[in-house]
Parts: structure tokens; C-alpha cells; sequence
């Protein structure tokens, strides 16, 4: 069995993490460039990011040669567009305008790099959000909870009730897919399921 190192700072893939069963340590490390590249498509994108997270987690991580690295990263699409973590409030309430009465996709990718090589795999969620007018938009930024989240709303969170319908991976849109996140683990040798401490 295999001890497993998250590289990330989300407390949402954390979470997730746990509610498996999984036992993990944080890596803190320097953040990567997260720029997309001219003309590469949003799947390439959110799996080059989920595997250079574990790469930068990895090289971050002194004296546990036999250790597992797990990165994720995930991105809302909306056609060719791809939205990220919003800059700042303009730009949140332009995103919103833009997914309400919609549909998009939540594209979530997960890459475990171990000593043995690295895997990642990739999750598709189609969202559908109702219509929202723009004092209803307002009212959701004042609550703070869109700035750090991709496409700008938590769907975990109060932006549950922007949702109408989803069609995919609840925990993809959250920020880790667990199936695909149980695969690698199994193929990585780190369990999950595992009892808390006593
Ligand atoms: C769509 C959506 C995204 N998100 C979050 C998940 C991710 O944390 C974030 C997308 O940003 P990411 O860049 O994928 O991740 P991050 O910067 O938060 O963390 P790290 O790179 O250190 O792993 O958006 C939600 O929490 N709920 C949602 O409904």
C-alpha cells in the first residue's frame, strides 16, 4: 500500500478525499502556470493542468520515494470558452450572464504520479442552469461564494439553486470526479475506505 500526497489547496478536493476514505498528507508547493495554450482544446487543457500539479506537488515532496501524487484541476466550457476562476467581480457576473438559461460542461480531470508512471483520466458533466436576472446575479456575488471557484458558483453551495438539472459527475463539478479518482487509486496501490483513526 501507498501513502498518497494531495497537491492541491482546495478545501473542496480535501473533502472529497475524505469522505472515501482516503488518508492523505497537503503539499504546499509554488503554483503552476495556468494559462491554456493557443488553440488547445479545454479536455487537453484541464488534464495538462491536473498532470502538472502532480508533477509540481511531486517535486515539492522530499524523501518519500515510494509515495503517490494526486492533482486535479477543473474548468466550466461553455462552447470554445473556457472559464476559470473568475478575476474578479465584473468578471463573475459576466460569466453567470453568460451560463444563465444555458447549458455548459464541467470538464474535471484527476492525475496520480507514482514512482511507477502517471495516469490521469478525465470527466465530462453537462449543467444546466435556469434563467437569472442580473438583481439575482447581484444577490449571489454578494454572498462571496463564486470567486474562487471555476465558471463562478458552487453548485455544493448556494449555487445549488442556480442548477437545474445535471447530467455526468456531482463530484466532478465539486472538483474531483470519485470514480475516475477511485480507478487511479486502485491502480496506484492507496486505499480508500479506510476507518478514521481511532
Ligand atoms: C463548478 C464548480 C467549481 N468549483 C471549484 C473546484 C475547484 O476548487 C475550483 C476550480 O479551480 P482549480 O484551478 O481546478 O482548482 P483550485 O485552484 O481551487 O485548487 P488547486 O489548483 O490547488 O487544486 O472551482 C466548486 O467548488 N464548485 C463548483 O460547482
Amino acid at each position: 500500500m501507498r501513502a498518497l500526497y494531495l497537491a492541491s489547496a482546495s478545501p473542496r478536493r480535501a473533502e472529497l478525499l475524505a469522505q472515501i476514505g482516503v488518508r492523505f498528507s497537503r503539499l504546499v508547493f509554488p503554483g503552476i502556470n495556468e494559462t491554456p495554450r493557443a488553440g488547445e482544446a479545454p479536455a487537453d487543457y484541464v488534464q495538462r493542468m491536473a498532470r502538472e500539479k502532480a508533477i509540481a506537488g511531486r517535486a515539492a515532496l522530499d524523501g518519500v520515494p515510494q509515495a503517490a501524487v494526486l492533482g486535479a484541476d477543473t474548468s466550466v466550457v461553455l462552447g470554445e470558452r473556457i472559464l476559470g476562476k473568475p478575476a474578479d467581480r465584473d468578471d463573475a457576473r459576466q460569466m453567470l450572464q453568460a451560463l444563465s438559461g444555458t447549458v455548459h460542461e464541467v470538464l474535471s480531470a484527476v492525475s496520480v504520479l507514482t514512482p511507477d508512471g502517471q495516469q490521469t483520466r478525465l470527466s465530462t458533466t453537462r449543467v444546466w442552469f435556469r434563467d437569472l436576472d442580473s438583481a439575482e446575479i447581484d444577490t449571489y456575488l454578494a454572498t462571496g461564494e463564486p470567486f474562487d471557484k471555476a465558471g463562478a458558483y458552487g453548485i455544493q453551495g448556494c449555487g445549488a439553486v442556480l442548477v437545474d438539472a445535471l447530467h455526468g459527475s456531482y463530484s466532478g463539478v465539486v472538483g474531483l470526479p470519485l470514480a475516475e479518482t477511485r480507478a487511479l487509486l486502485h491502480w496506484a496501490n492507496v486505499p480508500y475506505w479506510q476507518q478514521d483513526p481511532a
